[in-house]
């Protein structure tokens, strides 16, 4: 299935020279949405990533990070923006282009040794998806590796990343 003609493109998004990757023709598209869930578990399944839990980030990593979690009977975890998280957390910093801005976890989200993978929409310059693997090592867990649906390839976000096994669907 050709999910690239199922993102739009939305030029100057949220600012100019931003090509902004909509995937919400992607989700409201029925094959669309379970061809992208039944692939992202198959690649995990094939390359021998079976986690405990499946961390999502916020926001965008909600919409796909449920639903692999329950492909896998596993638990869902969610990492989230600073402050929206009521129990004690795990905080981690990280560098945006401009500024900073932080991620979240809940300190008791994942008992110790679970293997879990770190699922998104989109890696851009991989700071967020790098600062949740930070999270995952403040805990004794383990990092299985990353599923993202869109990468960015000329940001070269994956080279902040650990060394763990990166799934991805579809490249720019
Ligand atoms: O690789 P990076 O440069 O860190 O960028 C990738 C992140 O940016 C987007 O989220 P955004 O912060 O726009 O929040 P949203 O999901 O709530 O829209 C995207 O969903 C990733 O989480
Ligand atoms: N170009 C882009 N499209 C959609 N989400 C993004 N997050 C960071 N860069 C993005």
């Amino acid at each position: 299935m050709d999910l690239k003609a199922l993102i739009r493109d939305i030029p100057d998004f949220p600012k100019p020279g931003i090509i902004f990757r909509d995937i919400t023709t992607l989700l409201r598209d029925r094959e669309g949405l379970r061809y992208t869930i039944d692939t992202l578990s198959d690649k995990f399944q094939k390359a021998n990533l079976i986690p405990d839990y499946v961390i999502g980030i916020e926001s965008r990593g909600f919409l796909f990070g449920p639903s692999l979690a329950y492909q896998f009977n596993a638990g869902f975890v969610p990492v989230r923006k600073p402050g929206k998280l009521p129990a004690a957390v795990h905080s981690m910093e990280y560098d945006l282009e401009y500024g900073k801005d932080k991620v979240e976890m809940h300190q008791d989200a994942l008992p110790p040794n679970s293997k879990v993978v770190i699922v998104d929409d989109l890696i851009a310059t991989g700071g967020t998806a790098k600062a949740t693997a930070d999270l995952v090592n403040k805990i004794d867990c383990e990092l299985l590796g990353f599923g993202f649906i869109i990468e960015l390839k000329d940001l070269e976000g994956r080279n902040k990343l650990p060394d763990v096994p990166i799934i991805t669907l579809v490249d720019y």
